[in-house]
This record gives structure tokens, sequence and C-alpha cells, in this order.
């Protein structure tokens, strides 16, 4: 499903952020991404979402080789890939609702369906009776229960989040990580960039390390 082929990235200034990275992540697994500040976490997941292109190598996402891929097949790919970031990226000035439709009103879903979805994403975040309510009103756990709903709403097969529990108390990270493991139990394949080595260490999957944007080490737990 995922695939890293020899992969390196090089930023416009010259820093190698990813050096000769081979991975695979297959369908239905969940991964952690791990690694001191800097080894290159946050790029490797915009490599999977085409948001930056490898320098060398080849990326795949279900069998699509990502540097032949021309930009207007780019937001078909991100349908395919949900995204949590730590810092939400909510909208404040609309209701939970609204910010959780958004990716179904980009891609155009027909407005009658819109409404169930929406309520089938929230409902399975535990936040069906806060829809109305702006997200500002939420505390940071329920705020990021916002971020994963809108995440999945449009049912992605891949789910990526980038630190997604950077600013909640041990119990609430708890419990993000796992609506994470719901959300894979039911086949979604699910990677999560995290520095939280105890939290993951109790989580018991598959953890990859990065050291200076290699790939230091990859399987067992930590
Ligand atoms: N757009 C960019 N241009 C130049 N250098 C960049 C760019 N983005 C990231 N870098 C550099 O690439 C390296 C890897 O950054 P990245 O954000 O992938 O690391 P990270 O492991 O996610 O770090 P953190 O845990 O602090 O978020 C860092 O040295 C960073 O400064």
């Amino acid at each position: 499903m995922i695939r890293f082929d020899n992969v390196s990235k090089r930023y416009e200034n010259g820093h190698e952020a990813l050096r000769q990275l081979n991975l695979t992540i297959a369908e239905g697994e969940m991964c952690f991404l791990t690694g001191h500040s800097g080894a290159g976490k946050s790029t490797l997941l915009k490599l999977i979402m085409r948001m930056e292109k490898a320098s060398q190598g080849q990326v795949f996402i279900n069998g699509q080789n990502l540097s032949r891929m021309g930009s207007g097949q780019v937001p078909y790919l991100r349908r395919n890939i949900g995204v949590v970031f730590q810092n939400h990226q909510l909208l404040f000035d609309r209701s939970v609702f609204d910010n959780v439709a958004l990716p179904l009103m980009i891609e155009g879903t027909d407005p009658s369906d819109i409404g169930r979805r929406v309520r089938a994403a929230l409902d399975k975040v535990g936040l069906l009776k806060k829809e109305k309510l702006n997200p500002i009103m939420l505390s940071g756990g329920e705020q990021q229960r916002v971020g994963i709903a809108r995440a999945v709403v449009n049912k992605p097969p891949i789910l990526l989040a980038d630190e997604p529990t950077g600013n909640l108390d041990p119990q609430l990270s708890s419990e993000i990580m796992n609506l994470f493991e719901q959300f894979n139990e039911v086949g979604v394949t699910v990677l999560i960039a995290s520095h939280d080595l105890s939290l993951i260490a109790r989580m018991g999957h598959r953890v990859l390390t990065l050291s200076e944007g290699q790939l230091v080490t990859d399987g067992g737990m930590l």
C-alpha cells in the first residue's frame, strides 16, 4: 500500500532530510514513526501526500508511482489519505459540523449525503452532540477529535497523523491513540508520527525510527 524505494529528499537549501529510505507498509497495517526532532518524520508524511516530491527513488501508494504523477492527479491521491495534525488546523469561524463537512464539500459530495456522513464521523469520535458548537468552545482533546472526524469523513483507506497527541495529557493521548486503533481495526492503514515513546511502547505496533533522515530501526516494538 505504501512503499519507499531508495528514497532521498533534499530540500532546495541543500538539506538532505531523508536518505535512501526503503520501507513497505502493508494494507491494513498500523505503524508508528519516531525519531529526534528534525529526523525527517514530517518530510516522510509529506512525500506520501505528495506535498513534497522525492529527489531520488520512488514512492508508491497503492501501486501508483508518485514521481510520475501529474499535479492534476494529486487531488485524487489525497482523497485516499486522511491527515491529522498536532494543531488541528480547524476553522474557528465555522461550526464543528462545517469543519468536518469540508472535505466532502471540496469533493463535491451530494449535499443530501453530507449530513449523514458528517454525523457518522462525529459519532465515531464521540462528538455527535457537539456538531453545532464552534470548535473554540471545545477542549484540546475534543478539538483533536474533530480533526480526526474531518480526516476520516470520506473514508480514506490511509490515515496519517503528525504528532496528533503533542498538546494533550497522557490520558487524552491514550484515548486519541485508541481511536486510531479503532479505525485500523476496520481496515484503515494508519501511520502516526510521534515523539511519545512511552505511549508508542504501550500500543505495541510496528515502530519505524528515523535518525538524521535514515531508517535506523524497523519492526518490533520499542
Ligand atoms: N521546506 C523545507 N526546506 C528546507 N529544509 C526543510 C524543510 N522542511 C524541513 N526541512 C528540514 O528537514 C529536516 C527534517 O525535517 P522534518 O520536519 O521532516 O523533521 P521531523 O522529524 O518531522 O521533526 P519534528 O519532530 O521537529 O517535527 C529538518 O532539518 C528540517 O529543518
